[in-house]
């Protein structure tokens, strides 16, 4: 075992020509192996400009990047930069053979050397990512999805140690979304591989990560698990960019009986229910959104409007009173 960290970036920064705050500025991370690690923000923020500088493709102007106490060289430095243990799928998975079929699409990259090997461990590939019974499909006639899993078992064919995915999921449907994360956590428990991705779909990495790291103007302002940041975000850019948040200021949040002491008042749509109550219903129904298992209602009193989640759907109709309770919330 090597004492140094997994993979380290020490201040880096790379500044786009003629943008003086576009990029990446002074950033210092460590990445845990055997974990996922999602970088969040909102757009133009620097993600894919980070995870581009952890993987190589970019050199940064500023600090250095190293993998195990080795320098990562950036494409000034060196021929092929990055590291042989690291690979990277983006959303568009275009280094696939699209007249292949799947197995060949996966099989070509290991070594003739040994057959049986090549064999076994394209077959285990295909199992990690549920695609044995497509081997024969042609690549041309799959799915988005089903495209970027064979672009991830082509990425993990020579096992890397890291594996970056820059908005991996961007063109896989919702429906098939969510099994392909969980193949992907499933591989990671299995074999230890470490994952950083970029995303700006919460549900998404709340979800998938183990520790998320927010960028904001190219700065990292704040880290840690999903269930710590999005229950106790220490910035409001963090709770924005992880919930779909009621906003309010302090005078605003005292309808709903809150003393804040602080000016912003944000509270989650799911912290706020309706009670029976004898008090005169000061709250309207202004707009109903049918979201399948629940409703998203938008309540609205006195110029001011909430948004809540309600799973007794029909319950309450439009133009109805009702009178509500927030079980928590978060000053800024
Ligand atoms: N090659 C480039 N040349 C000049 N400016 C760039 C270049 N690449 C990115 N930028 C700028 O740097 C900033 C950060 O871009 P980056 O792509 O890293 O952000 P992001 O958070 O991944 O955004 P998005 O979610 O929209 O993809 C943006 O303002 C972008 O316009």
């Amino acid at each position: 075992m090597s004492d140094h960290p997994f993979l380290q970036a020490k201040a880096i920064s790379k500044v786009y020509d003629g943008k003086h705050s576009a990029g990446v500025r002074n950033v210092s991370i460590e990445i845990q192996p055997g974990i996922i690690t999602a970088i969040i923000g909102e757009s133009g923020s620097g993600k894919s400009t980070l995870l581009r500088l952890l993987y190589g493709l970019l050199s940064p102007q500023q600090g250095e990047v190293r993998f195990r106490g080795e320098k990562i060289w950036g494409p000034e430095e060196k021929l092929i930069p990055g590291h042989d243990s690291m690979k990277m799928v983006t959303q568009h998975a275009d280094d696939l053979n699209l007249f292949a079929n799947v197995w060949d699409n996966i099989a070509t990259l290991l070594p003739n050397t040994n057959l049986k090997y090549k064999k076994e461990r394209s077959e285990e590939l295909l199992q990690q990512l549920n695609m044995l019974h497509m081997a024969d499909k042609k690549i041309a006639t799959l799915s988005g999805g089903e495209k970027q899993r064979v672009a991830i078992a082509r990425a993990l064919a020579l096992k890397p140690e890291v594996l970056f995915l820059d908005e991996p999921f961007n063109q896989v449907d919702t429906s098939f979304r969510e099994g392909l994360q969980r193949d992907i956590r499933n591989i990671v428990k299995e074999t230890g591989l470490t994952v950083i991705m970029v995303s700006h779909d919460p549900a998404e990495v709340l979800s998938m990560a183990d520790e998320l790291v927010v960028i904001r103007n190219g700065e990292i302002i704040e880290h840690g698990t999903p269930h710590g940041m999005y229950n106790h975000p220490e910035n409001f850019y963090t709770a924005k960019l992880l919930s779909n948040c009621n906003v309010l200021n302090n005078q605003q949040a005292k309808e709903l009986h809150i003393e804040a002491t602080m000016e912003k008042v944000v509270i989650y749509p799911e912290w706020i229910s309706i009670v029976q109550s004898f008090m005169p219903k000061k709250w309207i129904v202004a707009h109903i959104l049918f979201k399948g298992p629940y409703e998203e209602l938008i309540l609205t009193h006195d110029g001011i409007s909430i948004k809540m989640f309600n799973l007794e759907v029909g319950k309450y109709a439009l133009g109805k009173g009702v009178n509500v309770k927030v079980s928590k919330h978060l000053e800024f």
